[in-house]
Parts: C-alpha cells; sequence; structure tokens
C-alpha cells in the first residue's frame, strides 16, 4: 500500500480518465465544422452531446455492477478502446446518423473509466489518503478539457476534421495499452482469486447499495452541487457569456478555463477538509449548492448585462460544484463494503449527469419557446430570454437541497441507531482548538529538544 507501484498505478488511472474527458468535451469544439461537414441543423447538433450524455447515465449502474465483478483494469482499458474506435468511425463519418453512432461508443467507453478509476484508490492506498487522491483524480481530469479547447482545436484548424478526431483516437489507444500494461486491480500481496457473484447475487448488491441511504445522500449531493456547472461548460454558458453578456469570445474562453484551473486548487483543499470532518460532508455540499445559487440569483436579477467582476463570482461559485460533488463518492465508499463500491459510486454518478441532461434540454426548450412566441425580438439567445431559461436551475437546486436535507436526515437517524452521534458545531470547533494547541504545543516541544540537541553537540 501507498508504495511507488501505487502511484504508478493511480497515474496510470488519472491519465486514461483525463484521455476520457478529451474525448468527451472534443465535439464540443468542433460545433462549426460538424455543421458544415454534416449538413446538420442547430438541433441535430445538440442531439449529437445530448445522446452522448444519455449514454453515459444509462450505463452508469452496469458499469458499477461490472467493476465490482472483473474489477477496474478491464473496464478501464476496454473503455479507451471503445472510445478509440468511436473517435475513429466519428473521423470517417460523413451523415448524422454515422456521427451519432461514433459519439455514442464515445459516452459508452466514458462511463466506464471514472467510477473504475475511483474503485482503483482504496485499494491501492490507506484509508487517510483516499479523499484528496478522490478529489485530485476528479481535478486532474478536467485538465483533459484543456486540451480539447486548445491542441485539439488547432488540430482541427489545420490538419482537417478527419486527421484531428484519428489523432484523438490515438490518445485512446494510447490509454488502453497503458491500462493493459500498468494497472493491477490490487496489490499483488491483496490478490485473492475473483469470485465471480451470480446474476442474483449482483442484483442483490444493487439492491443493497440502492437501500443504503449513504449511496443516496451520495447522489443527491452529486446532483445538487454538479449539474450547473456542467450546463454551462458543456452547452449554455458560453452563448450566455458572449451573446447574452455581451462578453468579447476571448472573455468568455477565458471564464471557461478559469472554470478548470479553479477546480483544481479548490479540488485538494475541500478533500483535505472532508477528510478532517467527515461528519460535516453534507453541510459542505448544502453551502456550496447555497452559494452556487445566490450567485447565479445575483446574475439572473441584475439589470442589463452583469458586472465582469459578478460574472467571474458566477464562474468561481461554479467551479466549486466540481470538487463538491466528489463529496458524493465519499459517501457510497464510506456506506458501502468494498465489493458494493463500484455499483454504489455508479448510482452516485447518475446524480449529477441527469439533473444536468434534462436542465440542459429545458432551457432550450425554453429558449427556443421564447424566441418562437416572439418574445425574444428576433434574437434566440438575448440577454432577457437567457434569464428566463436559465432560471429553471432554481427548481433543479431546490429539489437537490430538498433530497439532501431529507436524506441526511434517514442517515443520521441510522448512525444514532448504532450509537454513533454527529456532534454539535461547538464541540467540533472546541476540539479542532484543542487539536491545533496540542499539534502547536507538540512542534514547540520537538523544536526545543532540537535547540538542546544542538547545544549539547
Ligand atoms: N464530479 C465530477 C468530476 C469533477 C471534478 N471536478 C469537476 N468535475 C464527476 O462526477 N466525474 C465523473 C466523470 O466521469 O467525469
Amino acid at each position: 500500500m501507498d508504495s511507488k507501484r501505487a502511484w504508478i498505478v493511480w497515474g496510470t488511472g488519472v491519465f486514461a480518465y483525463l484521455i476520457a474527458v478529451t474525448q468527451r468535451t472534443s465535439f464540443g469544439i468542433a460545433g462549426l465544422e460538424a455543421t458544415e461537414r454534416f449538413n446538420a441543423t442547430a438541433a441535430a447538433l445538440s442531439a449529437f452531446t445530448v445522446i452522448q450524455l444519455l449514454v453515459y447515465a444509462v450505463l452508469q449502474i452496469p458499469v458499477g455492477v461490472l467493476v465490482d465483478r472483473f474489477g477496474p483494469r478491464l473496464m478501464i482499458a476496454s473503455g479507451a478502446a471503445l472510445m478509440t474506435i468511436g473517435q475513429i468511425q466519428l473521423a470517417a463519418a460523413t451523415s448524422v446518423p454515422g456521427g451519432v453512432v461514433g459519439r455514442v461508443l464515445v459516452g459508452a467507453g466514458d462511463a466506464m473509466t471514472f467510477i473504475s478509476v475511483i474503485r482503483l484508490i482504496p485499494a491501492w492506498f490507506p484509508s487517510r489518503r483516499v479523499p484528496v487522491l478522490t478529489q485530485l483524480t476528479g481535478q486532474l481530469g478536467q485538465l483533459g478539457q484543456l486540451i480539447s479547447i486548445a491542441p485539439f482545436a488547432v488540430a482541427l484548424t489545420v490538419w482537417g476534421w478527419s486527421p484531428a478526431f484519428l489523432s484523438l483516437a490515438a490518445l485512446g489507444l494510447l490509454a488502453c495499452i497503458l491500462s493493459v500494461a500498468l494497472l493491477r486491480n490490487v496489490p499483488e500481496s491483496d490478490a485473492e482469486p475473483p469470485v465471480l457473484a451470480s446474476f442474483r447475487e449482483t442484483a442483490g448488491d444493487l439492491a443493497k447499495a440502492w437501500k443504503q441511504p449513504g449511496t443516496r445522500l451520495g447522489m443527491w449531493s452529486h446532483f445538487a452541487t454538479q449539474f450547473s456547472g456542467n450546463v454551462f461548460v458543456l452547452t449554455w454558458g458560453y452563448p450566455f457569456l458572449v451573446s447574452g453578456e455581451g462578453l468579447p469570445p476571448a472573455e468568455a474562453s477565458l471564464l471557461l478555463s478559469l472554470f478548470v484551473v479553479v477546480g483544481l486548487v479548490c479540488g485538494p483543499w475541500l478533500g483535505t477538509w472532508v477528510g478532517r470532518h467527515p461528519m460535516r460532508r453534507s453541510t459542505m455540499v448544502l453551502a456550496v449548492t447555497s452559494v452556487i445559487t445566490a450567485a447565479w440569483l445575483a446574475v439572473i436579477l441584475h439589470s442589463g448585462p452583469s458586472p465582469l467582476w459578478l460574472l467571474v463570482v458566477l464562474v468561481l461559485a461554479l467551479a466549486l460544484g466540481g470538487p463538491a460533488s466528489m463529496i458524493g463518492f465519499d459517501f457510497a465508499r464510506t456506506f458501502n463494503p468494498s465489493h458494493r463500491i463500484g455499483t454504489a459510486t455508479g448510482i452516485v454518478n447518475i446524480g449529477g449527469f441527469c439533473a444536468a441532461l434534462v436542465t440542459m434540454y429545458v432551457v432550450g426548450l425554453i429558449l427556443d419557446l421564447l424566441h418562437n412566441s416572439g418574445f425574444s425580438g428576433g434574437d434566440l439567445y438575448s440577454l432577457d430570454s437567457f434569464r428566463i431559461a436559465l432560471s429553471f436551475q432554481f427548481v433543479v437546486f431546490a429539489i437537490g437541497i430538498g433530497a439532501v436535507i431529507s436524506v441526511r436526515r434517514e442517515v443520521r437517524r441510522r448512525m444514532a441507531m448504532t450509537g454513533e452521534a454527529v456532534l454539535s458545531w461547538r464541540v467540533v470547533f472546541t476540539d479542532s482548538r484543542r487539536r491545533r494547541t496540542q499539534y502547536k504545543t507538540e512542534l514547540r516541544e520537538e523544536r526545543q529538544q532540537r535547540r538542546s540537541k544542538d547545544d549539547v553537540g
């Protein structure tokens, strides 16, 4: 545990996830070229992303069950292979159905990656490291978006459609080869002959993971914190900033890149906090969700275009949602036995992606309705239309917050039955002050001992 080998396994897993995020986000960059190549309408184009995410969400539970059964190595390597085939298909496609088949394969391979990588961490590292490494995995993976924004976009302009998508396929192949060569499900010392569960046992495990309120608390936490950032980055953020708020495209792209960077900085901090205050994880989820809701309220209620600083605040708040959503996976891990973590993680991961899918679709629908009714004065992406359409998010925030509070009550009731009480904030603060004082005293004593040794020497 915690050996050089463990770091190699984790690094390979993170690389495979980063490449999966690149494959996931690559099509968003190719919108203009895709319109030309497939001679497609805006609705057909958005179908590419919606179908890809739908496949991703639908496959989460089957993939979670398969990870528990066959282990992460096979799943990560197969996922990378599927994404490679999908991008080759997209590179060759000249019609909308052909392109959609490519994106379906990419969505399926992507679905197999993240929860398998997360499953590797508790097998290879001591539990005190797991929250921070889980956070880091999520955040480092998001760097894959930057590969789409910069080198892939350049390749598309310079080399054209097929070579650019074939280069992504080559990255997928590299991830597949590295996964087969370097990944191991468990350290050799732990390796036990795999016991394959029967279909009945598998179904039983799925039911048990779902019945565990801690799993559902994870799913609703993921639901409440992640969807708004996904909607912003994957679909409506750019048109909202440029057409609605009137930002120059370069500033809008900069804000989208800021989203990735802020997540990267806050992730490890949040992971450490979660490790120190496991009993306050849902409070952090509620706090972050409230901050995102308040930021959207401020932007939507602002009369006329919002000042740049307010949009920066919005992006900072949205960026917090990524690291906070990882708390959902921590719930899955700590409330389920190790042989069921994959299944529980799959359930958690459905939350945010389903909320994002529905919101993306409904926001588009409202924008279309307002346009067709003449409200937007011929401008599909007018600021007033965006204000109304994006307000749908408040319904989703309310559902998420309500569900987290209600399931948390159930979790705490069960914990109380087993004698685990959630300490009051006063006790938590007093205890953390006591531990800080104790730490400082130990540090002072250590320094004094070293000084007196030096004096003797
Ligand atoms: N919570 C995300 C990952 C993340 C971390 N920061 C921003 N996003 C998640 O659910 N990931 C699953 C995946 O497949 O990407």
